[in-house]
């Protein structure tokens, strides 16, 4: 190691490397304590991979502001499964072009800071948000409810008008259809992680049906999108202005016509991924992370009273806007703590290395899965004091305004960053604000509340109930 300029590590086992001794069930905290046994950027393989881990926000930062780092872990998952297609899993010039568009999509769809949709796209949002609200309160004064169906509904009722231009009423069978194909497979996804690193257990009979699984999903999901996509066809004869992701990207295929892109980058394949990419990226990590909040706050009510008493200082009975959301700093900031906190992708997403590059003075070989490990960033007692606890004020600055401190990367950062964190910072404050003005949350048992999460490939919290009482 010493001779190549490679980060140190732990030993490895020839084949499997250091999978053996990775926790299966939180594999975020074993690799967080080799970082503080080998500092923030060491080496490892698991199975055949080479794995580059780094647990400094400063140089996920200026590692991933790299060229060289923008592709992805070379993984069964994104290359065997995925093709490279879509945005997630996209590389080189198919990724440049794909992100460009869907960066451009969801700005003029008014998922941006400024911009004369951004009311639109609010508005949206808040007529989902004022639906929930009336259907918990149609449950009785005290709904006892499993937040997680609720918040799928509303949260992916918004999403699927964004991406298909469709809306599906909460009993519709292609919808529920929809939703539980999604779950088994972020499920799974979670499950094969190994398959991903080991080639031969692609063999097995079980990851056989793994895979099976995951393959059919993905062709019975591009068959009904087909559907979608010929009625939104239809729909833009009208000449009405692009009002979703579909009508988006059939414009911009039409534009690209007589263009080398056209065939290459435009094609129905990578149309379909596409689609599946926003609608999933969207959903678990939105729904994740609004379920990790309504919980910390039903954990700790004097917190969220504090929230309540600013939103009704400063909003009176008006519901809230995104206007309001600089001056609401301990609702936004109560939304990032949760973020920290409970990281919902503890590992991040990984990248690949397209290049041999250089990471802290260490020279990283071609090929290479950087890690950028949310989890020991956000958890690093040098930088959090008491990380353990909860507490919104680390984001609150001397003027009581929000702040996003260097070492809070939920969204990662640098040149892939993630390209809907604006509509996610909207669905956070929208649903948040509406539903701490409209219910006192609290847990159904008080003296078992559980805040560890089960890790696939989100970190999500244990099933659990919450009681809302209206106000
Ligand atoms: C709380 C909510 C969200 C969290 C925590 C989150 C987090 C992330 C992270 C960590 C990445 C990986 C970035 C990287 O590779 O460096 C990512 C990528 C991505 N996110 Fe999000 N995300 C959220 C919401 C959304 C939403 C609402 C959308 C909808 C458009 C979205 C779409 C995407 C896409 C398409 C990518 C892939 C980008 C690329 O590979 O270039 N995300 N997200």
């Amino acid at each position: 190691q010493k001779n190549r300029n490679l980060p140190p590590g732990p030993w490895n086992l020839p084949v499997i490397g250091y999978l053996a001794w990775l926790d299966p069930k939180s594999p975020y905290l074993t690799l967080t304590n080799l970082s503080r046994r080998y500092g923030p950027i060491y080496g490892l393989y698991l199975g055949s991979i080479y794995t580059v881990v780094v647990s400094d926000a400063k140089a996920v930062k200026k590692t991933f502001n790299k060229d060289a780092a923008c592709g992805r872990a070379p993984l069964h998952l994104t290359h065997g499964i995925m093709k490279g297609y879509g945005l997630i899993c996209a590389e080189g010039e198919l990724w440049k072009d794909q992100r460009k568009f869907v960066h451009n999509t969801l700005r003029a769809l008014g998922a941006s800071r400024v911009g004369q949709n951004r009311e639109k796209m609010q508005n949206l949002i808040l007529d989902d948000v004022q639906e929930l609200v009336q259907y918990i309160k149609a449950l009785g004064d005290k709904a006892v409810v499993d937040p997680l169906e609720l918040l799928r509904h509303n949260l992916g009722s918004v999403i699927n008008k964004v991406v298909f231009g469709v809306s599906w009423p909460r009993d519709d069978e292609t919808w529920k259809w929809l939703q539980d194909l999604q779950e088994e497979g972020t499920k799974l996804i979670g499950i094969a992680g190994p398959l991903n690193f080991l080639p031969f257990l692609r063999f097995l009979p079980k990851s056989k049906q793994t895979i099976r699984f995951l393959i059919e999903g993905k062709q019975k999901t591009h068959e009904m999108y087909k559907k979608i996509i010929d009625e939104q066809r239809e729909l833009m004869k009208n000449g009405d202005e692009v009002s979703n992701f579909i009508q988006a990207f059939l414009a911009e295929k039409e534009k690209r016509r007589g263009t080398d892109s056209y065939n290459k980058f435009y094609n129905d394949e990578q149309f379909h991924h596409l689609l599946a990419d926003i609608f999933g990226a969207s959903l678990d990590t939105t729904l994740t992370t609004l379920r990790w909040y309504l919980l910390y706050l039903a954990a700790h009510e004097a917190i969220q009273q504090k929230i309540r008493q600013q939103l009704c200082d400063i909003l009176g009975d008006n519901p809230p806007t995104l206007e309001d959301m600089s001056a609401l700093s301990l609702l936004e900031a109560s939304i990032a703590e949760v973020q920290r906190i409970r990281s919902v992708v503890p590992v991040g997403i990984p990248h690949g290395s397209l290049d041999q590059l250089e990471i802290a003075g260490y020279v990283v070989p071609k090929g290479t899965m950087i890690v950028p490990l949310q989890w020991a960033i956000h958890m690093n007692p040098e930088i959090w004091e008491e990380p353990d606890l909860y507490k919104p004020e680390r984001f609150i600055d001397d003027q009581g305004k929000f702040f996003k401190p260097e070492s809070f990367i939920p969204f990662q950062t640098g040149k892939r960053m993630c390209v809907g964190d604006e509509l996610a910072r909207m669905f956070l404050f929208l649903f948040g604000a509406t539903l701490i003005q409209n219910f006192y949350i609290s847990c159904e048992d008080k003296n078992n509340i559980d805040l560890n999460g089960d890790c696939g490939i989100t970190l999500t919290p244990k099933p659990h109930k919450l009681v809302f009482a209206k106000l």
